[in-house]
């Protein structure tokens, strides 16, 4: 009997057995407060793990059920992926977001979902990241001057990517899109050429990919044995920023050699004009700040690699749901569209510039409504109780640190009492209030595709709000406008529906629609 006892088959699984039960019991996260549990069932022999199942299998439902049965009470939102979850009810988003850091922490919150400490080569960045400064200040700040290259990056990417076909033919829109996002945020992160490398593409374009599905998993993986875990299923991480590094430390360096000389000489001007990207900008800051560590050529690429994370797939989805839209919409809308792009760019003597731009309040609509029904935030402002006492919500619950609470999105975005019609598509929905002159100038312009608001989560909202919206909106209003001006589009049926992958939604990444080179009349 002791023999077969002490075969490794039996006694490994029997210590693991034996060792995750004493984990739930002694250290297994915070205790979690007294709520329904939200996808529990009568009769469930073990609510709480039957609810993980349910809730991870079927989330639409989950936060679905969470807003419609719950609308004023906070729930525990138990997922595979986060066990630790409270959902709030609506009417306490404002509360959220007006919660100090040193309660409701987005970035401890950040840190455990996409679990930086494995996924990322150097933690240190997430835990200090100085360049969300530099995308408040400088990219906000230098959008006007930065549209001329986006244009530029803009017209090279549809050429090279949806050419000039004077037939109908079929492009995969998410596909296509993710490449021309790529290399027109890369114009404006590194510059030309670099930001034309197929392979800084692909290596920024993947990194953004297996980070959100490396940590889906790894969360899965019991805590105790996590760092082993991650071991292995972070290689591919690894070696991709590796390979990122070695395309970028070249130009890292000679940038650095570079900024030297111009500090030692200014008058000389041998090694051309500064450039005005966001690896100069990160390169000043890190000089400024006097810390060797930062001006490292393998920090900065990191960096560099980080903000692709932050900004491709964003925008990506963002831009492929408008294309889809837009493309399933019909013809007239296009037409007042183009009509709208059309007479502002003529008033603006044919120049692309950020006031012509600000003036194209269909195109900001067209945006704005489609992030409004397509978000991939389905629960918004996940943030990370930090305080020791924990917090108390405005409903009076008393919810512990560790414990992570989110506000529903997704029933909000689709909810008719604040968006009438709410299932529909109407691409100037946002521009007929912000004509409306018998509203308020401030409530008005409220309705602008880069303004959040407790409806409006798409790009979060309050302190925390994403930093690079307003870039992220010009960019991609301009590429919405390249589009409409240079190419007819057809759908050719159905629009394919976006589908639920962990607690986000995507857009369909196969979707094919036919387009053509417009022949300008
Ligand atoms: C359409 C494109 C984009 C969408 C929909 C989007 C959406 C979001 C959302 C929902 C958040 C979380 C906000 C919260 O929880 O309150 C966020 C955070 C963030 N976004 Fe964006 N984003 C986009 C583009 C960008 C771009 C282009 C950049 C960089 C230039 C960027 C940089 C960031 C950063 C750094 C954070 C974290 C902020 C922090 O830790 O305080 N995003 N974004």
């Amino acid at each position: 009997m002791t023999d077969f006892l002490l075969r490794p088959a039996v006694l490994v699984p029997a210590v693991a057995l034996v060792a995750f039960i004493i984990h739930q019991l002694f250290f297994a996260g915070p205790k979690l407060p007294k709520l329904p549990i939200l996808g529990a069932k009568e009769g469930d022999w073990f609510p709480f793990y039957q609810a993980t199942w349910r809730n991870t299998i079927n989330f639409k439902a989950a936060v679905q059920e969470a807003d419609q049965k719950y609308r004023d009470q906070a729930v525990l939102m138990p997922v595979a992926m986060a066990q630790n979850m409270v959902m709030l009810p609506r009417s306490e988003t404002q509360f959220v977001t007006d919660q100090p850091d040193s309660k409701l922490d987005m970035h401890t919150q950040a840190i455990d979902a996409l679990q930086t400490d494995y996924t990322t080569t150097d933690p240190s960045l997430v835990r200090n990241p100085v360049h969300h400064k530099l995308i408040t200040t400088t990219l906000t700040n230098q959008i006007g001057n930065l549209v001329p290259d986006v244009a530029e990056e803009t017209a090279w990417g549809f050429d090279n990517h949806w050419g000039s076909p004077t037939e109908f033919q079929e492009v995969c829109v998410y596909d296509t899109m993710r490449k021309i996002v790529g290399c027109v945020t890369n114009r404006v992160f590194v510059g030309k050429p670099k930001c034309r490398d197929p392979a800084l593409l692909v290596e920024g374009m993947g990194y953004a990919q297996d980070v959100p599905l490396t940590s889906t998993v790894l969360r899965m993986v019991w805590k105790p044995i996590r760092p082993l875990v991650a071991l292995f299923l972070c290689l591919p991480i690894r070696f991709r920023t590796g390979r990122f590094r070695n395309i970028l430390v070249p130009e890292i360096k000679k940038r650095l050699a570079d900024y030297d000389a111009r500090q030692r000489d200014p008058e000389d001007k041998s090694h051309g004009p500064e450039p005005n990207d966001f690896l100069q900008w990160t390169i000043k800051q890190a000089k400024e700040m006097g810390d060797p560590y930062l001006w490292k050529p393998t920090t900065l690429a990191d960096r560099i690699l980080l903000l692709n994370f932050a900004a491709i797939h964003t925008s990506s989805f963002t831009i492929t749901s408008a294309i889809l839209e837009l493309a399933a919409s019909k013809q007239e809308y296009i037409d007042e569209l183009r009509a709208e792009i059309e007479g502002v760019l003529a008033e603006h003597g044919g120049q692309w510039d950020k006031r012509a731009l600000a003036k194209m309040q269909k195109l900001d609509s067209v945006m704005r409504e489609s992030a409004r029904l397509n978000s991939f935030v389905t629960i918004g402002l996940s943030r990370a109780v930090v305080a020791k006492e924990g917090i108390v919500t405005p409903s009076g619950v008393r919810i512990p640190r560790g414990v992570t609470v989110n506000v529903p999105s997704y029933p909000v975005f689709q909810d008719t009492a604040i968006y009438p019609d709410a299932a529909e598509f109407k691409p100037f929905r946002f521009a007929e209030q912000r004509s409306d002159e018998s509203v308020e100038y401030v409530k008005r312009a409220a309705k602008a595709f880069a303004t959040t608001s407790t409806d409006y989560l798409a790009f979060g909202h309050g302190r925390n709000a994403c930093p690079g919206r307003f870039f992220a909106a010009n960019e991609l209003k301009l590429m919405l406008a390249h589009l409409v001006l240079s190419y007819d589009i057809d759908l050719g049926g159905e629009r394919p529906r976006n589908s639920w992958f962990g607690l986000n939604r995507v857009p369909p990444l196969q979707a094919t629609i036919r387009i053509k080179k417009r022949v300008k009349a």
